[in-house]
């Protein structure tokens, strides 16, 4: 206790140094030191930055509906990207967070394929990487098998709501449900009631963290009790449980039957990895997996419904590759035309729209100079709509520049690049495949007139409404 006494002034001159150094003194040698370099931006206020600044114009850009269904949503997302980007690389304040807005692409290229630098330290996300990453080299006859199974369960729901005489359907809520249904089975190798609870707890979660990020950036702001922490607290907590619960019960299985062997769980429970290692990676997967794939879907069949002559090219391509069959990993390769359909989906609406790096350290890209602690942000969504790497019809959706021109990465990034890329990607690219591809052998659709196109930031694009569309079966293939 007397040490802890003649200890205490040099802890309170410490946290006093430390506070004053967050919020005055790195910000000016940071601001200084891109200055110096001409890079510059809107004038932050004390403290807030320009939150207010962002917050308003993204309020405004979204109040409204977009008048037809246009795929020029960069100034309705990013309207403040618009506002600044005259100055080509730009510097804005998020709270006291300096954030760099790069738009260079060999830039851009050059932080994602040299650097790993994420929001997380650096090392613990090798370890975890190493972990995870040799779980999606799995068994792909298999997961294609589970993914076929969950789709034909969605795809009669479809059928069974259009005979109960349901005239419309918001298909976003198929999609969510499915690939909740997909991850779940894959992660833990079997269709568990919990997994419903954890998707529900961890879409209130993503909303409350979606808006704590608008309030402002305090240093340890996420530790004061507010209302709003509280209730992420709880909502963690009761998450971590579950999940707790199903990763002991799989564990104690005494001999892991086929499904949970080659389930995630079952890959991680085998190694000799920590209870906590297991659950942040079974988030992380929850997390990464499901709302982007879902997303992608929602939007690709939206893109479908709207374009009639792309659907029914993508259904003659199906019936020539397929023969009537369920799609395998052996027809993946020829589905051509659908993959171009998806890469233009991703194109126009990204779900990660900004891809954010931190600065552990000073770097050098190119001839600029970006000093540790400032973060970086690429926007996705603005690269894939501009003009200058994409042409006039920047915002159209036409699938066949995907079959002309090989884009490089810097330009089309939906899956990111370098050492940070998607560890997903394959997995999700064949999960979108199969499910578009019996849906179209299923269905044909159109868009609904209720639809009203409102693309949203929340985390990943959205639309605000849902995609409402109008389902007419067509024959049954014969597995089905
Ligand atoms: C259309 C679907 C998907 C898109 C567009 C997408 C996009 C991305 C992007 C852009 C990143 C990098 C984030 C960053 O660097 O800031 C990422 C990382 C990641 N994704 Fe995906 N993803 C998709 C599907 C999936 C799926 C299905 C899974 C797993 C089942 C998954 C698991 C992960 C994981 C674990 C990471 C973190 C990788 C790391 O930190 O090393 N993703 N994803």
């Amino acid at each position: 206790m007397a040490t802890l006494l003649l200890r205490l002034p040099l802890l309170i001159t410490r946290a006093v140094y430390a506070t004053f150094s967050f919020y005055m003194l790195t910000p000016r040698r940071i601001k200084k030191i891109m200055e110096r370099q001409e890079v510059r931006g809107p004038e932050p206020r004390f403290l807030v930055g320009n939150l207010r600044d962002v917050s308003s114009l993204v309020a405004e850009s979204t109040s409204k509906d977009m008048e037809s269904i246009c795929h020029d949503i960069v100034d309705r997302l990013l309207p403040h990207y618009v506002r600044w980007i005259d100055l080509v690389r730009f510097i804005y304040w998020n709270g006291v967070e300096h954030r760099l807005c790069l738009t260079e692409i060999d830039l851009i290229k050059e932080l994602l394929s040299k650097y790993s630098l994420w929001m997380t330290n650096g090392d613990d996300w090798i370890h975890q990487r190493g972990i995870v990453a040799p779980v999606f080299m799995g068994d792909k006859l298999k997961y294609a098998g589970r993914m076929v199974e969950c789709t034909n369960q969605t795809l009669q729901s479809l059928q069974k709501a259009i005979d109960s005489g349901q005239i419309e359907i918001e298909i976003g809520e198929y999609m969510n449900g499915l690939t909740s249904d997909i991850i779940f089975r894959t992660e833990f190798g079997t269709n568990y009631k919990k997994g419903k609870q954890i998707f529900d707890l961890l879409t209130v979660l993503q909303h409350r963290c979606t808006q704590t990020s608008w309030c402002l950036c305090l240093p340890g702001s996420q530790f004061f009790p507010t209302k709003c922490n509280r209730k992420i607290k709880i909502l963690k907590m009761e998450v971590e449980n579950l999940l707790m619960e199903i990763i002991e019960s799989r564990k104690r299985l005494p001999s892991m039957d086929g499904d949970v062997r080659t389930s995630w769980i079952g890959f991680l429970s085998g190694r000799d990895t920590s209870m906590q290692v297991i659950m942040d990676e079974c988030k992380t997967i929850f997390f990464a997996g499901r709302d982007t794939v879902a997303l992608l879907l929602t939007w690709t069949v939206m893109l479908l419904a709207t374009n009639w002559s792309w659907q029914d090219k993508v259904r003659a391509e199906v019936t020539g590759v397929c023969n009537g069959k369920n799609p395998s990993v052996h027809h993946h390769p020829k589905l051509r035309l659908l993959n171009m359909v998806i890469n233009e989906s991703l194109r126009l609406y990204p779900p990660a729209s900004l891809l954010p790096r931190m600065a552990f350290e000073d770097i050098k890209l190119g001839g600029l100079h970006v000093p540790k602690g400032l973060s970086i942000w690429i926007p996705v969504l603005a690269i894939h709509h501009s003009e200058d790497l994409w042409g006039k019809d920047v915002d159209d959706f036409n699938p066949e520049r995907f079959a002309s021109k090989p884009f490089s990465s810097g330009e089309f990034m939906p899956f990111a690049m370098g050492p940070r890329d998607c560890v997903g990607q394959s997995f999700a690219m064949m999960e979108a495949k199969i499910i578009l591809a019996m849906l179209v052998s299923r269905f044909s659709f159109t868009i609904s007139d209720s639809y009203r196109h409102a693309p949203v930031t929340v985390l990943t694009i959205k639309p605000k409404y849902g995609v409402q569309i109008r389902l007419k079966p067509l024959n049954p293939c014969e597995n089905c």
